[in-house]
């Protein structure tokens, strides 16, 4: 399996007023070039932080980074900022949370493609621009006649298939997408996210796709990286059945809990307990000690083990997963 992204030891603190505040924490993951990850998490886990450093725009005076980001092998924190320029939309692009909205509104959506397409392909021709645009523009079926327009005269789920196709302009290997459908209603939202499902099988790419939706996450992706207080605490590609829920992570298994069931027997709604740790004023152990129903002793002191790997748990008091039971769809 080909890994075209990989996130290395990930380290990120804000800066701020009264020091450093740390967002991310000892993340490693990766992503092959034939599927989805899925990174969920509660808010102000550190979700968004991790689209923005992955891309490298976290800017110096904002955070501090350490780690690795490999896209397709290459460290984009090792990169020039012409190379990063190059780099970023035609190995790696990425939609935005509300991206829908950042559509320039003095520009047609046809000039949108074309200012991508320019600044990349030295040489491009108008014609190969207008083929182009077209062809990207039914691969997330719209008409091709929906490249004359302006961003106000289309719906909010026209726009945000604009920019899924304007994110696949350069035919990246990585696409991540933070919370591409949240704007949404719920019909809209689920064709976008069957169109997604098709484009990343036929283009073979590696997306990485936050939500704080849990359900949303479980029904699209192959594994689910599991983020709690700027840590990683399972990654999974486990069933996401209440039934099997005590073979995760025990934050998995709350917010498994605390996601309503849109399908299947009734059960109550159950919230985790507490509140996220203060990331100021974390301690050695594991972050979700004390909220966490099985702890134990050991947890508070002993900093959670670092793992790396396709699937696995971070907790003193849970195995790893078997990797060869029961694989997701
Ligand atoms: N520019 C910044 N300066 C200082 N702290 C920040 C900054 N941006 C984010 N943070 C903090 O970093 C942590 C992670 O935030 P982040 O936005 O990545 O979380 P998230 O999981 O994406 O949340 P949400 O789902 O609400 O968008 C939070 O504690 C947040 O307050």
């Amino acid at each position: 399996m080909t890994e075209a992204l990989v996130v290395d030891s990930l380290h990120v603190s804000y800066i701020t007023q009264s020091g450093l505040v740390p967002a991310l924490r000892n993340v490693s993951l990766s992503i092959a070039s034939n599927e989805i990850l899925g990174l969920v998490g509660e808010s102000g886990s550190g979700k968004s932080t991790m689209a923005q450093a992955v891309m490298r725009l976290l800017k110096p005076d904002v955070a501090t980074v350490d780690g690795r980001i490999l896209v397709d092998g290459q460290d984009l924190y090792q990169l020039t900022p012409e190379e990063l320029r190059l780099t970023r939309w035609r190995k790696i692009a990425m939609v935005f949370q509300s991206s829908m909205n950042a559509l320039n509104p003095v520009l047609s959506i046809q000039e949108h493609f074309a200012d991508t397409m320019e600044a990349h392909i030295p040489g491009i021709t108008r014609d190969e621009i207008l083929k182009r645009t077209a062809d990207l523009l039914e691969q997330v079926r719209l008409d091709p006649a929906v490249a004359r327009s302006y961003a106000h005269e289309l719906s909010g789920g026209m726009r945000q298939r604009v920019v899924i196709a304007l994110s696949l302009a350069l035919d990246p290997s990585v696409l991540i997408m933070d919370e591409p459908t949240t704007a949404l209603d719920v019909v809209v939202q689920r064709s976008i996210l069957d169109e997604i499902a098709a484009l990343q099988k036929q283009r073979q790419l590696a997306v990485l796709f936050i939500s704080h939706d849990f359900n949303l996450v479980s029904g699209l992706a192959n594994r689910i990286a599991v983020m709690y207080a700027g840590e990683i605490m399972e990654i999974t590609d486990r069933g996401m059945a209440l039934e099997d829920a005590r073979e995760h992570h025990p934050y998995t298994q709350g917010l498994m809990r605390a996601a309503p069931r849109l399908v299947g027997t009734k059960v109550s709604i159950e919230g985790i307990p507490g509140e996220p740790p203060d990331m100021t004023q974390l301690g050695p152990g594991c972050p979700f000690f004390d909220r966490c129903p099985e702890r134990l002793p050991m947890c508070r002191t002993t900093p959670l083990p670092s793992k790396s790997g396709r699937v696995y748990i971070r907790c003193h008091a849970m195995p790893d997963p078997v990797v060869e039971k029961v694989k997701r769809p």
